[in-house]
């Protein structure tokens, strides 16, 4: 059996970075995750001139409840999403400055209209110096009176999220009533975690009410990453092994964890436990139709591993992965038929064949999640190499290294 340590959630740290920024007090992270996205975020918020203090295992942040240090900044987001879509929301509601947004190219053609939209609907000055509902942008606070939205998260629930989160900068509160929701478990996660900074939000249906009044700090243990954490799980299910990741279980906040519950319906043994979750191979993997809304993230891990299965494989109700770090749909088919799978895809599903894959260059679009998802193919399709296997940067700087040790351990083919 192997135990495998895996770094700490992305959404958690985003989120923990968010919350302890605007909270009264001082928090400190334990565990937060390492990597381009965290670090992007952790960047951003020192230029807003927040003071943060970064041991390996531990960030100390000092909360600034009236908002940035800084009158005026400017501010990169590299391709963190999160970062792109939480830090301009985050200096909104402070009471005056000026700040200036821009983020990588992968990041600037990904959208956040919904949530640039809402923000001027409260009466933020915020301007787009390229195109309308994309980086770059900038905003001018002048603080939030609050009130009522309507928001269509169908395409990222990071909007709502960010718009969760702003709720108690703002002087009356918001009430969030949401349209249309993707990754839905993402908000379970976000309202989670603004109870543990002191916020309780109340929720109906799909409205939201969050109170005005700030946040408490608090010190913050983070949870494994759970998507990173399908890599492993999806490994061990194909290669006739076994693996438990300590610290995701029962209790864990990350809706990703249910890709196991897939894992699963395909054949393997799976234990979930109140603190640990192991996937043990049973030698079976079977086709299956799956919806995958809630947890997109790992809809890539699944596909690599998926002409392995003894039927096809389904996958449905994941149009938003068409605008994540690139369009994973495409870049999945792309990269199977490479490999010469047979694979159709429509608006919003994918669907493979059964085959055996002849090596081939993976087309990465600078997506980690295309680069550690065909790795764990290439456990069983020698000869697959990668055009940028260093973006993996973004949310696992260690990806090569750690997946290679554990892969020897797993029963060689
Ligand atoms: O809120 C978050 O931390 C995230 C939400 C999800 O995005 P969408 O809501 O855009 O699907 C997920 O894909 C992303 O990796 C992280
Ligand atoms: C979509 C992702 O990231 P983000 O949206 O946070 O950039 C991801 O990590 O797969």
């Amino acid at each position: 059996m192997t135990v495998i340590d895996i770094p700490g959630s992305k959404s958690v740290t985003a989120r923990a970075l968010f919350l302890a920024a605007a909270a009264n007090g001082t928090t400190t992270l334990l565990r937060p995750l390492c990597s381009d996205d965290t670090e992007g975020f952790a960047e951003g918020l020192r230029s807003l001139g927040y003071t943060i203090a970064q041991e390996a295992d531990r960030w100390r942040i000092e909360g600034r409840p009236s908002g940035p240090a800084t009158p005026e900044a400017d501010v990169f987001c590299r391709d963190g999403a999160t970062t792109a879509r939480f830090l301009p929301t985050l200096v909104a509601a402070a009471a005056s400055g000026s700040y200036r947004f821009d983020a990588s190219a992968q990041m600037r053609r990904r959208p956040l209209a919904p949530l640039t939209r809402a923000l001027v609907s409260l009466g933020v000055d915020l301007r787009h110096s390229g195109q309308e509902g994309h980086h770059p942008l900038s905003v001018r606070a002048a603080g939030i009176k609050g009130g009522d939205l309507t928001l269509d998260a169908g395409e990222s629930s990071q909007y709502l999220t960010a718009l969760l989160m702003l709720g108690p900068l703002t002087a009356e509160g918001l009430r969030i009533e949401v349209t249309e929701l993707v990754s839905a478990p993402y908000v379970e996660i976000t309202l989670a975690m603004m109870r543990r900074f002191g916020v309780e939000v109340l929720r109906e249906g799909n409205t939201f009410t969050v109170p005005p009044g700030g946040y408490r700090a608090t010190d913050y243990a983070v949870e494994p990453d759970a998507s990173t954490a399908s890599y492993f799980f999806a490994a061990a299910a194909l290669t006739g092994g076994e693996v438990t990741v300590p610290g995701l279980g029962a209790g864990a906040l990350q809706g990703d964890l249910r890709f196991v519950e897939v894992l699963r319906a395909m054949g393997a043994d799976v234990e979930v436990g109140a603190d640990a979750t192991t996937v043990r191979s049973t030698g079976r993997l079977r086709g299956l139709t799956v919806n995958m809304r809630d947890i997109s993230d790992t809809m890539p891990t699944l596909a690599a591993i998926a002409p392995y299965a003894q039927g096809p494989v389904r996958i449905e109700d994941v149009a938003n992965t068409r605008v994540k770090e690139c369009d994973r749909l495409d870049a999945c088919a792309q990269n199977l038929r490479r490999m010469g799978i047979t694979v159709d895809t429509g608006p919003d599903w994918i669907e493979i064949r059964p085959g055996t894959p002849a090596p081939a260059e993976i087309a990465t679009h600078g997506d980690h999640r295309i680069v550690m998802s065909f790795a764990v193919a290439g456990l069983r399709a020698p000869g697959l190499t990668y055009d940028d296997p260093g973006c993996v940067r973004k949310t696992f700087p260690q990806f090569h290294e750690v997946f290679e040790a554990f892969a020897r351990g797993l029963p060689q083919r």
